[in-house]
This record gives structure tokens, C-alpha cells and sequence, in this order.
């Protein structure tokens, strides 16, 4: 049996909903936030640090393990789990989104992608087979279809044809990966696609539910798109996938987008702003985000955030964290991100203990009056 999802309780007021994922490796509790470890590394952090954290999951991303060391020699090396010594879940989204932000020249098929890798200029394929093939020698628990994410703004019409192409890579996923991965261990998630059109994404999802996967991902979003889009579309969708499967919304999002994403329906989240606006000095607070590169911290000894119970803010002052960060010193990043990811991981545990607790409402109200500074 691949993954198990439990619905243990739905609020009264919103589309919120407190679930439990189990899979071989660990039972994640739900609304979860993945720590983005890229290249088998969550930057700055170490393996114990985040079992320290109690991370349950991380994601890793195809498209660098492709490229650099190979899948093959993670494959020889006993998979991604052995090779980074992570016991715990591990998903890997498909590389799609990686080739268009980061690939050089790429031109796309119906085979797939071809591109010409950041590293070394070598043209390469990614299609649904490959990434299949890729995700399954890494050994994910939880894998991603091979889709394509349409650049924003694109009209219907190119959003419809995207969606369509999309579907059709879905199914050849669906078909090798039921051929080739260990279906005990490993599960395949649909993305559903559409833009920001409604029409668009009901009929990406019919599609999808047709071939029948064991979660469900919002893709496309979180793309540049005005952020009441991006919630109008994440209401419109999410409360739409199956209700007995577990909903991801990937690349997202700023603290205020988890609680309203929560909201209208959603499980999982990913986004890399806790680890990489760890690395440029901006720590996330029960308030807003501070830029510890201002030089009002240099003499303030509060700890990062006056309400965290953090390891980090319990021993260090944001004088000392601004001094690290101006120096350029390697405990700069180590400290930051420790914070930030226990930012992330604390907030979605306040968010289900207030879903346990029947008051995600209030919870919801309280933090956006808490959140004093604006968000992007
Ligand atoms: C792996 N496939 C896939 N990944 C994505 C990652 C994203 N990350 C963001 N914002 C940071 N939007 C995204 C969309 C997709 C998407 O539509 N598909
Ligand atoms: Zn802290």
C-alpha cells in the first residue's frame, strides 16, 4: 500500500482541514510545510537539525540530482534516503518547473523537454519517462508528474493548450510509473494546471481524476500572478480535488499565504523563502520580517523574535546575527535558517492544534492582526 491519508477533522467556518499522511517513512501530520532541500540539502541545515525541528518531510528537486551527481550513482548508492542519510519522507517534484526557471535554450515537445543544462551547457531530455525514471531510482515517496507550468500571463488559449499537453504527459506518467516503481513504497501525484482561469481548471482536474492518481498538486500558481489570483483560483480549486487524498500547493508561500491557502482546503506546501531569506538576512517574526542587515539591530540584544522558543532565539541576539550576516560568516546561515524553518514548521503546528481545537477562525484573525509589518 502506497500512502495512507486520514481526514481527522474539517473546520466548521472555512474549507480548512486537519489530515495525517503515513508513509514507509514517517507520518506527517497535516497542514504540513516541506522544508525545499534542492540538491539533497536543505542549505545550512543538517540532517539532525531538522530531525531537531521535527521536519517530517522535505522535498528535492529532479532537475539539480539529474544533472549533478546523476540519478544513476544515487541509484548505486542505495537512493536519495541512504545517500543523504534522511530516514524520514522525501517528495521530488518533476523538474518541469526547474527546466523553464533555470535550464538555458529549451524547446518543447511532445516528448518532453529539451534543454541545455546551467552547469555545463550539455543538451539534455526531460520527459515524463525520464522524470519518472529519474524520481523513482531516487527512491521518492512521494513523486510528481512531468507537467509543464505556463508562464504567466498567458491567455486561454495557451493556457488550454499547456493543460491539454500536460494531461497527456500525466498519463504517460501514470503509465511508467505503474510499470517501474516499487508502488509499496512510492506514490504519484497529479498537477493540475490551468491558470487562472476556473473553466480551465475544472478541466484539467477531469482529466486528471480519469487516470486517478494518490494526491493531487496545484500547479501553476505562485508564478507572478496578483495574489488575490492566486487565492481566488487555490478557492476554486482546492476544495474541488478529492476530498480523501491529500492536496499540495506548490511554491507556496509567505506566512499569510499557508493560513489563507489552509483555509480554502489545502494540505502541503513548499516554498524556498524561509531557507533562502535566511541566507540574504531577512528572518520571519510573529510580526512580519525583520532585515537583520539594518543597521538598527547592530546593538539590539532581543532575540530574533520575542515569541519564538526557537534554540536559536533562546542563545542568540540580533546583534550578534546582524554582526555574523555582515562579516559574511558561515553561522549567519545556519542560525537564520534554523529559525526561519522553525518559523514555518511552528506556524503550521499552531494551525492544527487550532483545527484540533475547532478555533482555526480565531487563530486565522489573531495572526493577520499580529502580522503589523506588510507583506510582499
Ligand atoms: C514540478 N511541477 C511543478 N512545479 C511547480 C513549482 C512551483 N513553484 C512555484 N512558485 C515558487 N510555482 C510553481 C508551479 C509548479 C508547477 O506548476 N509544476
Ligand atoms: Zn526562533
Amino acid at each position: 500500500m502506497s500512502l495512507r491519508f486520514e481526514l481527522l477533522a474539517s473546520d466548521a467556518g472555512t474549507a480548512a482541514r486537519r489530515g495525517r499522511i503515513t508513509t514507509t517513512r514517517s507520518v506527517i501530520e497535516t497542514p504540513v510545510f516541506m522544508p525545499v532541500g534542492t540538491a539533497a540539502t536543505v542549505k545550512a541545515l543538517t540532517q539532525d537539525m531538522l530531525e531537531a525541528l521535527d521536519a517530517r518531510i522535505i522535498l528535492a528537486n529532479t532537475y539539480h540530482l539529474f544533472l549533478r551527481p546523476g540519478h544513476e550513482v544515487i541509484r548505486e548508492l542505495g537512493g536519495l534516503h541512504r545517500f543523504m542519510s534522511w530516514p524520514r519522507s522525501i517528495l521530488t517534484d518533476s523538474g518541469g518547473y526547474q527546466v523553464f526557471s533555470l535550464g538555458e535554450l529549451r524547446t518543447i515537445s511532445e516528448e518532453g523537454v529539451t534543454f541545455r543544462s546551467h552547469l555545463d551547457g550539455a543538451r539534455l531530455l526531460l520527459s515524463p519517462e525520464v522524470s519518472m525514471e529519474v524520481q523513482i531510482a531516487l527512491g521518492s515517496d512521494i513523486v510528481m508528474a512531468f507537467d509543464e507550468c505556463p508562464p504567466y500571463p498567458a491567455s486561454p488559449e495557451q493556457v488550454q493548450c499547456s493543460l491539454e499537453l500536460t494531461e497527456r504527459w500525466a498519463r504517460r506518467c501514470r503509465t511508467y510509473f505503474d510499470a517501474h516503481a516499487d508502488r509499496e513504497r512510492q506514490s504519484l501525484f497529479g498537477i493540475v494546471q490551468g491558470g487562472v482561469y476556473p473553466e480551465l481548471r475544472a478541466r484539467s482536474l477531469e482529466g486528471l481524476l480519469e487516470i486517478g492518481f494518490e494526491g493531487y498538486a496545484i500547479g501553476g500558481l505562485s508564478v507572478g500572478e496578483e495574489k488575490h489570483l492566486m487565492y481566488d483560483t487555490t478557492e476554486f480549486i482546492a476544495p474541488r480535488l478529492p476530498a480523501d487524498k491529500p492536496r499540495y500547493l506548490m511554491g507556496v508561500g509567505t506566512p499569510a499565504d499557508l493560513v489563507e491557502s489552509v483555509a480554502r482546503g489545502v494540505d502541503m506546501f513548499d516554498c524556498v523563502m524561509p531557507t533562502r531569506h535566511a541566507r540574504n538576512g531577512t528572518v520571519f517574526t510573529t510580526t512580519g520580517r525583520l532585515n537583520l542587515r539594518n543597521a538598527r539591530y547592530v546593538r539590539d540584544e532581543q532575540p530574533l523574535d520575542p515569541d519564538c522558543t526557537c534554540a536559536v532565539c533562546r542563545r542568540y541576539s540580533r546583534a550578534y546575527l546582524a554582526h555574523l550576516l555582515r562579516t559574511g560568516e558561515i553561522l549567519a546561515s545556519v542560525l537564520a535558517t534554523y529559525h526561519n524553518v522553525y518559523h514555518y514548521l511552528d506556524l503550521m503546528r499552531q494551525i492544527r492544534h487550532a483545527l484540533e481545537q475547532g478555533g482555526f477562525g480565531r487563530f486565522r484573525a489573531d495572526f493577520h492582526r499580529r502580522q503589523l509589518s506588510s507583506e510582499e
